[in-house]
């Protein structure tokens, strides 16, 4: 039973049209401003400095805000999630994705998540650079207080939730994403990522690669952190690279505010507009519908 999605059948069209021009686009000449240099550590934030007295608990804050705005990433240890857990989360995630790719289409009722929850490839995909190699479980974290018993869980936005993503072995790298270029739409991403590595940023103008630390939690501001700031704490735009020999494994937590609530710039002159929500979703998925592609918060500065 095949478990990987048909990338190879569901895009022919996409591999000939890239076989047939003479200088096949690659990925890295169509976002030819940034070249990858470097592969490098976020900035390492220890989380027990907050439980100290001062003056560390007031430096851990500040490496955090200092991260936010420099980086719009770093990596947390510490973080009060054993290696057990974060092991035993992995194994059950590989379980799931290992069941057959007709059964995670179809039946996704067998594992209790909602309609739709599963998504592979991109669908609206005209070129190979805008192929996502990747399988994801997009989970609303009431499924997982409803299913789970978890009733902490309930008290958070219905809106937040929990995406586990698989990125098969690719055999076109070069051409092809694990996960296109993009900002993350929510306030704040929890990300952990396992050993194999391929996630990248932007800083200061380029693409570097973050090294993997499994044992680490990756936090990222979103778009709505940096409209909320006023462009202080950055959005950071990053990526997935495919690997052609291993397939890698990751799981994002997105931390979304009800769809009701204002987002408003915290210090004048504001750079955005306020806006809600749900207006700010409702705006991507047309600009998605309509060009392609995300436009995201320059749509709304003033
Ligand atoms: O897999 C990763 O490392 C990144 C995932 C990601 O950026 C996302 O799901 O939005
Ligand atoms: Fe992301």
């Amino acid at each position: 039973m095949e478990t990987d999605p048909p990338f190879h059948e569901f895009y022919k069209s996409l591999f000939n049209k890239n076989m047939e021009e003479k200088t096949p686009q690659t990925i890295n000449k169509s976002d030819k401003e940034l070249v990858i240099v470097e592969e490098c550590e976020l900035p390492l934030i220890d989380l027990s400095r907050l439980y100290l007295s001062e003056p560390e608990r007031t430096e851990c804050k500040a490496d955090i805000a200092r991260a936010s705005q420099e980086w719009g990433f770093f990596q947390v240890v510490n973080h009060g999630i054993s290696p057990e857990i974060l092991e035993k989360m992995r194994s059950e995630q590989e379980r799931v994705f290992k069941q057959p790719f007709d059964r995670k289409t179809k039946e996704y009722r067998y594992l209790n998540f909602s309609a739709g929850s599963y998504r592979w490839g991109t669908p609206s995909a005209t070129s190979l650079g805008q192929l996502s190699w990747s399988e994801a479980f997009h989970i609303p974290l009431s499924d997982i207080s409803r299913s789970g018993g978890f009733d902490t869980l309930s008290c958070l936005p219905s809106t937040c939730y929990l995406r586990l993503n698989r990125y098969p072995p690719c055999p076109l790298p070069l051409e092809v994403f694990g996960l296109t270029p993009h900002t993350d739409s929510d306030f704040l991403t929890i990300l952990h990522q396992d050993q194999v590595g391929g996630l990248q940023l932007v800083k200061d103008g380029r693409w570097i690669a973050v090294k993997p630390n499994p044992e680490a939690l990756i936090i990222n501001i979103g778009d709505l952190f940096q409209a909320w700031s006023n462009g202080v704490y950055k959005s950071v735009r990053h990526r997935v690279i495919a690997n052609p020999l291993v397939e890698r494994f990751s799981t994002a937590y997105f931390f979304c505010p009800s769809y009701d609530t204002v987002i408003e710039s915290c210090r004048e002159p504001a750079v955005y507009r306020k806006f809600s929500f749900r207006e700010y979703r409702q705006q991507i998925h047309e600009d998605v519908q309509k060009l392609g592609t995300k436009i995201g918060l320059p749509r709304f500065r003033v």
